[in-house]
């Protein structure tokens, strides 16, 4: 065990040899959705740009007004119109989003005022700056909006266009290969033979890294042989940014990945202190940055959560960021220590508390399904009932 990277140094070793992989180009915000930013967006104008009404109703100055005076309507001022200065002891007609004429510097909503005779009357004493949305109120000229490095969402969309901007600067969606290993696996939709199972680390695979925003380029299939293996890595290696594979990274004379490694590149890590996913394996072949996940499903699952996911990110151009963690106070007891940082599935119940799948075997899937997020329990540490561990959910990944 003492051979082991811990959780930690293996993050960290896997960030610092990390690099962004794509180009970035221009393109238009009506199709940016997803994409990831190649440079901070700057704001050229206020947002909004002009002081405004965020009210149906009147407009005047508080110098003005006296109890029970009344008020000559000297313009009627809509969205989007052109104001004129304020006649001094008059009052403005204003509707919402129009623009504050020049010497005033409140807006008396309409249904506190009275009309008499076409006379505006205002009860009580308005506040300076009521009901006016200030120039530059969300959004000041000079401001960095969103930052290099974020995916664009619906909401920046809107606040893009908010400022008038058509075009972004995007990094390419990375190009990711995944070859699955194993004489054992057929796809789904063939004829299952004794002895063999699907392959379903594969479509798995692909799908977490599509939800993630990248484009899978190939994938490709080897058995288990140093042969096949070379061949499919090397076929990955020429057509994508970075290239992960599931299974053949273990100690059996059937584990072929780590040999072609060594040949190909250069291995930095292998073995790292969790549970599951013990035997990962982080190498570069020929500057291409390669992962290699263990091939018991739930362990290829919590090694993409916790290091292919991040590894991507920062090569498309992503921060490099874990997800949000919670505090949460778990329901069950165990003394048993491992010395692995390990990744319990767990969902919480209706009382608050967390509990762990009772099925946490690194073959079995459907706890994962079953789950709602990991729990993260250190190295060397007792799980005691009450106590809170952190709680990532699954929606974070
Ligand atoms: N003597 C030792 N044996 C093993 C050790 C060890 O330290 N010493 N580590 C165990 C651990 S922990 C893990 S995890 C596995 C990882 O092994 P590999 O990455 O080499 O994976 P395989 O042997 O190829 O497969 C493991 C398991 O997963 C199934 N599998 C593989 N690929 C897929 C796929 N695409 N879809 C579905 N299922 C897949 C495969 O059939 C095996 O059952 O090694 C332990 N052994
Ligand atoms: O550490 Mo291996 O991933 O469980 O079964």
């Amino acid at each position: 065990m003492s051979t082991l990277l811990s959780f930690d140094d293996a993050l960290e070793e896997i960030k610092q040899k990390a690099s962004v992989r794509v180009a970035d180009h221009s393109i238009g915000l009506s199709n940016s959705i997803g994409r990831v930013l190649s440079q901070d967006i700057v704001a050229e104008i206020f947002v909004p740009p002009h002081d405004n009404s965020a009210m149906d109703g009147y407009a005047l100055t508080i110098e003005d007004w006296q109890a029970g005076k009344q008020f000559t309507v000297s313009q009627r001022i809509a969205a989007g119109q052109v104001t004129q200065p304020l006649t001094s002891g008059t009052c403005a007609r204003i509707f919402t989003g129009a623009s504050i004429p020049a010497g005033a510097n409140t807006v008396v909503m309409q249904e506190n005022v009275q009309l008499i005779n076409g006379k505006a009357i205002f009860d009580e004493q308005p506040k300076q700056g009521n009901n006016i949305r200030p120039k530059g109120q969300d959004i000041k000229a000079g401001q960095t909006v969103i930052k290099a490095g974020d995916k664009i969402t619906s909401m920046h969309i809107g606040l893009l266009s908010s400022l008038g901007i058509t075009d972004i600067s995007v990094y390419a969606p990375l190009r990711v290969g995944i070859l699955t290993t194993g004489d054992e696996l057929i796809p789904a939709g063939e004829q299952l033979q004794a002895g063999q199972i699907f392959n379903s680390n594969g479509p798995m695979l692909s799908a977490l890294v599509t939800q993630a925003g990248h484009e899978v380029t190939r994938c490709l299939h080897a058995k288990d042989t140093l042969e096949e293996t070379e061949t499919a890595l090397r076929t990955l290696m020429l057509s994508c940014d970075v290239v992960l594979s599931s299974g053949g990274v273990s100690v059996g004379e059937e584990d072929h990945v780590k040999g072609v490694l060594e040949k190909l590149g250069t291995v930095h890590l292998w073995k790292i202190a969790i549970k599951p996913g013990k035997p990962l394996v982080h190498a570069t072949l020929e500057g291409v940055p390669f992962l290699g996940l263990p091939g018991n499903p739930s362990s290829t699952l919590v090694t993409y959560h916790w290091f292919a996911r991040l590894l991507l990110s920062i090569c498309s151009g992503q921060k490099a960021e874990l997800p949000q963690s919670y505090l949460v106070d778990v329901g069950f007891n165990r003394s048993k220590t491992i010395q692995r940082d390990e990744f319990l599935r767990v969902s919480i119940g209706e009382d608050g508390l967390a509990y762990a799948h009772p099925q946490q075997s690194s073959g079995a899937l459907l706890a994962a399904c079953e789950s709602q997020g990991y729990l993260h329990i250190k190295a060397n540490t007792p799980i005691e009932y009450g106590c809170s561990y952190s709680f990532y959910p699954f929606s974070g990944f």
